[in-house]
């Protein structure tokens, strides 16, 4: 599963991307299912739909709406993706992780990673926002890896560190903010576990999952972060607990998507608040620092 992408492509898209648009974004958000509302806050929009820029992918997944929001909150440049790539649509990990890499190029320091995702932790409640604190990575075990392939040092080393990841300062400063907000008893954190998809769980892998110590379960994030971190950005993850997933062959109810997203728009608000109001003080705390 080698890259499909050459250095040229990338350097094509983002010299199309910064010749259509004077925003110059520092904060990259990536809207997972039913979370494109997070753009919503953002100020002096300018909008492209992914089947227009040149090499991007589009989106096919009910909840992705497929574009390209670029916008600011308060006085951080910002661009949003509503809607983003899954192995399981049938696109290869280099063309799933293909934004992150337009993004370092334009400039973008920190991504945030959204999306939802299914809980194992038997505390966690549908509702809650998990802080991912850790990843594992699942099909990266089978060889579905999105650094598989010849390394570019343009982007990053051949060996990245994976035991940081998830930056300790964004993790921390989101916990303040949602303490600020009110949302402390619904802010969690824990270990993502990604799988491919498309179906959900099996009751035996569900208990595999627990055993191995994931929180929660989801089928993305876990290569746009990998991409991330090897190329130098830092991340904050959130996975918003859209339904829970069943451990037990006594339990009736049974997962599909439009719970998923049902969910994710009743609760894209409050995970908006928490995003815009992160963003703001991300970029107070970053001028504090220089
Ligand atoms: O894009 P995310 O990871 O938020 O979407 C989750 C995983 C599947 O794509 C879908 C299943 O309902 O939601
Ligand atoms: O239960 C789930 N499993 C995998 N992915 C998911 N995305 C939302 N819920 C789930």
């Amino acid at each position: 599963s080698s890259c499909c992408c050459s250095f040229e492509d990338y350097k094509r898209t983002t010299e199309w991307l910064l010749d259509q648009t004077n925003h110059r974004p520092k904060v990259a958000v990536i809207c997972g299912s039913g979370l494109g509302l997070l753009a919503d806050g953002a100020a002096h929009k300018q909008t492209f739909s992914y089947k227009d820029i040149p090499n991007f992918p589009v989106s096919t997944v009910p909840g992705h709406e497929g574009r390209l929001v670029f916008g600011t909150i308060e006085d951080t440049p910002c661009v949003f993706m509503q809607g983003h790539f899954h192995l399981y649509e049938g696109y290869s990990l280099c063309q799933v992780t293909f934004p992150i890499r337009i993004f370092k190029l334009m400039g973008v320091e920190s991504v945030l990673v959204t999306n939802a995702s299914g809980g194992i932790c038997p505390d966690f409640k549908v509702g809650d926002i998990m802080i991912i604190k850790d990843h594992i990575n699942l099909p990266g075990f089978a060889g579905q890896h999105p650094l598989c392939g010849p390394n570019d040092e343009r982007f990053g080393i051949r060996f990245p560190c994976m035991s940081d990841a998830y930056s300790k300062d964004l993790r921390r400063l989101v916990l303040d903010v949602g303490s600020e907000l009110g949302c402390s008893s619904f802010i969690r954190e824990g270990v993502y576990c990604m799988v491919s998809g498309p179906n959900f769980e099996t009751i035996a892998e569900a208990r595999m999952l627990l055993i191995l110590g994931c929180d929660s379960v989801g089928m993305s994030a876990v290569p746009e972060v990998t991409v991330a971190k090897h190329c130098g950005l830092r991340v904050l993850g959130l996975s918003l607990i859209t339904n829970m997933v069943s451990l037990d062959y006594s339990r009736e109810e049974k997962v599909n998507h439009e719970e998923v997203l049902q969910i994710s728009k009743m609760r894209a608000e409050v995970l908006q608040k928490l995003v815009t109001t992160f963003i703001c003080r991300y970029q107070q705390q970053s001028i504090n620092n220089n």
